[in-house]
């Protein structure tokens, strides 16, 4: 296909032209990789795109048949339908920080534990597996789904591998945006990690209502599993925490994740909610009552906070 795309599992022209070719040749299965192969995305033979939530869902779906029960880890940015996804077929989802070496890191050291960790993917569409040795291997991951699928055609059906994922919601809105940091550049790490912990405590401390940091059972999204002994962790790369947003007419309807960027200097915010409008107002809360009321609005850009708040 190259070089007609770039070569990016999460690039909308990279699925949609594979997305076209699967449908033009009527094939059962269109692969995406990244450049070094270890991210993959795939779209099955009716021409769906399968990548982000949904790869880590097709490969929970497939190695929760291996392996009841395993744990699985991801990155913090899924949405709670996989969440939901997964408990629903047994497995146990641990939330982790965004970045695949953290992900794959927490299942090495969870299996360490004795805690049986099989899967550990990013949204990113980075992925291993146990049996694999721990690797960051998007080929591996597809090698998986191509042998599934045959077993499913062997058995004789003609479903498709995404039949598999019928059931997984999708999350009814999803943002990301971004806030650069405002200083020079050699401040500029110090200045994004003291926003995030003034978030972290401003969620502590209650002023933010309806907001709570985030666990999954014994684990926590900023800490990793408490289960985990690892007693020489990585230093931290990015300091991140996500938060469940709750009110009393839906119970839990979304969750806002507030990161350093891996890369540059800015603050990643992803939020996502199953109500309409729940992003904006969750978007409105963080300026409000978080960046304006600590004065954070003036070591960050928030114009694609203001932005996003005030569309309609
Ligand atoms: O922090 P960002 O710029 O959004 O990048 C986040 C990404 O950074 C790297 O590319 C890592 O390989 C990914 O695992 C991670 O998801």
């Amino acid at each position: 296909m190259f070089p007609n795309h770039i070569p990016n599992p999460e690039d909308k022209t990279a699925m949609a032209l594979t997305r076209a070719a699967v449908l033009e040749n009527n094939a059962d299965l269109g692969v995406v990789f990244d450049t070094d192969v270890d991210r993959s995305g795939v779209v099955d033979n009716k021409g769906n795109p399968i990548n982000g939530d949904k790869l880590i869902a097709l490969m929970s779906a497939i190695v929760l048949k291996e392996h009841p029960g395993t744990t699985i880890v991801t990155d913090a940015r899924t949405s709670m339908a996989l969440t939901k996804f997964i408990t629903d077929r047994g497995g146990n989802h641990c939330l982790y920080r965004v970045g695949y070496r953290n992900v794959i890191d927490k299942g090495v050291h969870l299996n360490e534990d004795g805690i049986e960790t099989h899967l550990m993917m990013e949204t990113s569409g980075h992925g291993a597996l146990k049996e694999n040795y721990f690797l960051d291997d998007g080929a591996y991951m597809v090698v998986k789904i191509i042998i599934q699928m045959v077993r499913m055609k062997l058995e004789g059906s003609d479903e498709g591998i995404g039949s598999l994922i019928k059931d997984l919601e999708e999350p009814l809105e999803s943002i990301e945006l971004r806030m650069n940091i405002i200083s020079e550049p050699r401040y500029a790490k110090a200045k994004g990690s003291e926003a995030i912990e003034e978030f972290r405590k401003y969620i502590e401390e209650g002023r933010l209502q309806g907001w709570e940091l985030d666990s999954c059972g014994d684990c926590w999204v900023s800490e990793g599993c408490l289960v985990d002994s690892n007693e020489s962790p990585a230093a931290i790369d990015a300091r991140m925490y996500r938060a469940k947003v709750t009110d009393e007419e839906h119970g839990q309807y979304g969750w806002i994740h507030l990161r350093q960027s891996i890369h540059n200097p800015n603050i990643a915010v992803n939020v996502q909610s199953m109500v309409p409008g729940g992003c904006r107002s969750i978007t409105k809360s963080l300026r409000d009552k978080f960046l304006l009321a600590s004065g954070m609005d003036k070591v960050l850009d928030i114009s694609q906070i203001e932005k996003y708040a005030e569309s309609s």
